[in-house]
């Protein structure tokens, strides 16, 4: 089985968790693209569900596999929210934002009772740090922003080469919030709390990939099975 036939195996074990009136999280990246279309499949044999997109190219996937689409300012709460993951650890801790969709994936994650990530296990890490992190950043005072970010990897123990995200056409690129994304290769990070605490306390930082007590469970798909792993401890506790 390749790589993206896995990764349609996560999204279709987390489906079998929708249940029909949920207002749902859409995530961002090829594997919750499987997710948004086996879920617009269930929509056309009659499933009832709205769906709030994490990024543009979720929100044009969902319109075009027929999933109904509301805002935050319209609900008040999400009942279940399903993405993926660049990297994810035993304690549930996650790396996000490798396309870029960090921020809305986020703000989504926080505003949902419950989390699952869909991902291929290829994205099970003992450690976080070898994809590289991403960090939003307002391109104003980016000097500044980096310097404050490099004294913060200090302070926790990272260091590593940072790089302003470029696009496929060269140029910068740019967030569908229009910031600036920067990837640092930290290789890896001992404590992602302390780390993700240290970064959002950074005036141009907007928000970094490290989803920390966010992720409810895991489901993992691989070469001998699917693997589902549930988080220990409640929502939002970061100890
Ligand atoms: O910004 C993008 C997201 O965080 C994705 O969920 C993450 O990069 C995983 O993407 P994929 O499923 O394509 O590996």
């Amino acid at each position: 089985m390749n790589m993206d036939q896995l990764k349609r195996q996560a999204a279709a074990r987390a489906l079998e968790e929708v249940r029909d009136g949920m207002q749902l999280g859409l995530g961002t990246g090829s594997t919750a693209k499987h997710f948004v279309e086996l879920l617009g499949e269930r929509v056309a044999a009659g499933l009832e569900v709205i769906g709030v997109p994490t990024s543009e190219a979720t929100r044009a996937d969902a319109e075009r596999c027929g999933v109904k689409l509301t805002t935050l300012d319209e609900i008040d709460h999400l009942d279940l929210t399903i993405d993926g993951a660049d990297e994810i650890d035993a304690e549930l801790n996650l790396i996000k934002g490798g396309g870029g969709a960090l921020l809305r994936e986020k703000i989504v994650a926080a505003a949902s009772d419950r989390m699952i990530v869909i991902a291929d296990d290829s994205k099970w890490v003992p450690t976080l740090g070898k994809f590289p992190l991403p960090v939003e950043v307002i391109p104003f005072g980016l000097g500044a922003t980096r310097r404050a970010i490099e004294k913060a990897f200090a302070e926790c123990g990272v260091s590593g080469q940072m790089a302003v995200r470029k696009a496929k056409d060269g140029h910068v690129f740019v967030t569908d919030g229009g910031h600036w994304i920067v990837d640092a290769q930290l290789g890896r990070i001992a404590d992602p709390p302390g780390l993700a605490k240290a970064l959002s306390a950074i005036p141009g930082v907007v928000e970094h990939g490290l989803f920390i007590g966010l992720a409810s469970s895991a489901v993992l798909a691989g070469g001998d099975g699917i693997r589902v792993i549930e988080r220990r401890k409640p929502k939002g506790d970061q100890e």
